[in-house]
């Protein structure tokens, strides 16, 4: 699966940043963002004008070449906005400055911890990300192998796990995890991540973890930063924070038992606290899974994991 999205290199730079333009696009509103501060790898650029995205219809167009008065808007944007488009362009400058061996290193530590824990041992169904290679993610290819029984990694015993992926909808940057019981059930999407399609080979729809009967007992969750008082950055799509308080919904209204939200850092995403700016939308992590080892946040995680 890493292999897969490692060929692609610079064709999967390009096909980000073309699906990130037409998103801004279709987006429609026309905001000013600061220079720079957006400017990771989906900012789209021309001569004099840079554009990136954000979700939930707010979408930012820079003029570089803007007069005065409009550079003032800039300064005007939400400053909570600001500060976590600073930290997320800091961060991923770190993350690409990180080597590929110490990268395979806690990539190896990380999933081995996962794969050992009891926690993961015993949940009968998860979602979790299908890592990104371009976005320097933490590797999630070994655990996702295990579960899908990959013939490829040598595992003792197929783990046998109800497996929910995420798909991005195109519209209102809306996601659903979806379940897939195969590595081939995952294609690329335009942003080159592994998804799956809404269709199973069989031409069913498959199950929505906000349609199933039974609950999720683990979300494994993929971002930017992470500190351990469980503040989480995502990529600023709003993505994981919607679905989570979403699902969060389902799990009170079922009076089921909440699911342990687990997120994967490499050791230079975690940061001191109060450094990662937050809003009332953020949903706090209940642990951190990180080469160091497991950090316990929640009451949640202190008396599950
Ligand atoms: N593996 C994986 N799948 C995922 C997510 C994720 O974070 N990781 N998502 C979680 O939301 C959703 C997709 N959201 C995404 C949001 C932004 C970017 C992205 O490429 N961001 C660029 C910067 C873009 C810009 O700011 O202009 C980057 O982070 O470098 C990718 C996926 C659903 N699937
Ligand atoms: N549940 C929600 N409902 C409405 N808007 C939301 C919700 N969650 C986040 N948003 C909005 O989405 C935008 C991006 O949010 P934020 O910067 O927190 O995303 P993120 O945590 O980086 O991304 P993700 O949740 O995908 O990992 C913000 O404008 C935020 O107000």
């Amino acid at each position: 699966m890493r292999g897969l999205i490692n060929e692609r290199g610079k064709a999967a730079k390009r096909a980000l940043m073309t699906h990130v333009i037409a998103k801004a696009f279709a987006g429609g509103g026309l905001v000013l963002a600061q220079a720079g501060a957006g400017a990771g790898a989906g900012a789209g650029r021309s001569s004099n004008s840079r554009v990136s995205f954000s979700c939930f219809g707010r979408t930012t167009i820079t003029n570089t070449a803007a007069p005065m008065e409009k550079k003032k808007e800039i300064s005007s944007l939400d400053p909570i906005q600001e500060e976590k488009r600073a930290l997320r362009f800091k961060v991923r400058r770190q993350l690409k400055a990180m080597s590929p061996s110490q990268r395979n290193l806690e990539d190896a530590a990380i999933q081995k911890q996962v794969l050992e824990a009891s926690w993961f041992k015993s949940c009968k169904s998860l979602c979790a990300y299908v890592s990104c290679e371009v976005l320097r993610e933490v590797d999630t290819s070994k655990i996702l192998s295990e579960i899908l029984g990959d013939p490829t990694f040598a595992c003792d015993a197929q783990i046998k796990k109800r497996l929910y992926v995420p798909r991005v909808e195109d519209r209102n940057c809306h996601m659903r995890m979806l379940n897939i019981s195969r590595v081939d059930d995952l294609i690329a999407n335009p942003m080159n991540i592994l998804e799956p399609a809404p269709l199973d080979n069989a031409g069913n729809q498959r199950e929505d973890v906000m349609q199933a009967t039974h609950p999720v007992d683990l979300f494994l969750l993929p971002g930017l930063a992470f500190d351990k008082s469980g503040r989480r950055l995502g990529r600023g799509g709003g993505y994981y924070d919607a679905l989570l308080t979403s699902y969060k919904e389902l799990v009170a209204r079922q009076k089921w038992e909440p699911p342990l939200l687990v997120a994967l850092s490499y050791s230079v995403q975690i940061m001191d606290d109060e450094v990662i700016p937050v809003t009332s939308h953020d949903v706090l992590v209940d642990a951190l899974v990180s080469p160091a080892g497991v950090i316990r946040i929640s009451p949640i995680a202190i008396e599950k994991m």
